[in-house]
């Protein structure tokens, strides 16, 4: 049986040093460096996974969380299908980030956007400042998907995308697919593909 392939266009927001690139780079290629670079302006990667009888394409931006670049978000999460919020759970101002994130996708973020929320650096939770429980209530009170992650150990990566993929089929199937592709040939000189991480 031939499989459709779906592409997602998929961005990731959240303050600079959360975790953002280190997710993606668990799972695009399940590595993961203590010594990664802070992203500059975006960086794409792509992932194609079978979901039910569709495979779904990931097209993930990866945003820069430093304030000089928060400037060019939007041209990150427009358009996209998906977007995966990222806080670290030792740090309480970035989960404060996290929610200026979710209004401002909420005033000018696509209408069918898929919120998840992903609090990273769940193997240090001695140093934890957020509590679990308090950032799953803050989910379900915007029906956002919500998981405590770790990049270093490869937990709940590849469930984050699993949930999307699971919520994805529920909305319409709107431009997000060919609008993703024409988003990345209009912005590759903002942004240079990671090879490695
Ligand atoms: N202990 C631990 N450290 C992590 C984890 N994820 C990322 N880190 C570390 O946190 C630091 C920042 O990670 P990045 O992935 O670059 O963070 P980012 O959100 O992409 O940062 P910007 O590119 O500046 O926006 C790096 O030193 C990572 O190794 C994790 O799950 N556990």
């Amino acid at each position: 049986m031939k499989m459709s392939l779906r592409e997602l266009k998929v961005c990731l927001l959240g303050d600079t040093g959360v975790g953002k690139s280190s997710i993606v780079c668990r799972f695009v290629e399940d590595s993961f460096d203590p010594n990664i670079n802070p992203t500059i302006g975006a960086s794409f990667m792509t992932k194609t996974v079978q979901y039910q009888n569709e495979l779904h394409k990931f097209l993930i931006w990866d945003t820069a969380g430093q304030e000089r670049f928060r400037a060019l978000a939007p041209m990150y999460y427009r358009g996209s299908a998906a977007a995966i919020i990222v806080y670290d759970i030792t740090k309480e101002e970035s989960f404060l980030t996290l929610k200026n994130w979710v209004k401002e996708l909420h005033q000018h973020g696509p209408s069918n956007i898929v919120v998840a929320i992903a609090g990273d650096k769940c193997d240090v939770s001695d140093a934890r400042e957020v509590l679990e429980k308090d950032a799953k209530d803050y989910a379900d009170s915007i029906h956002a998907i919500f998981v405590e992650t770790s990049a270093k150990n490869a937990i709940n990566i590849n469930e984050i995308f699993t949930e999307i993929s699971q919520k994805i089929p529920l909305l319409e199937r709107s431009e997000t697919g060919v609008r993703g592709l024409k988003l990345r040939r209009e912005q590759s000189d903002l942004t240079r593909e990671r090879t490695c991480c």
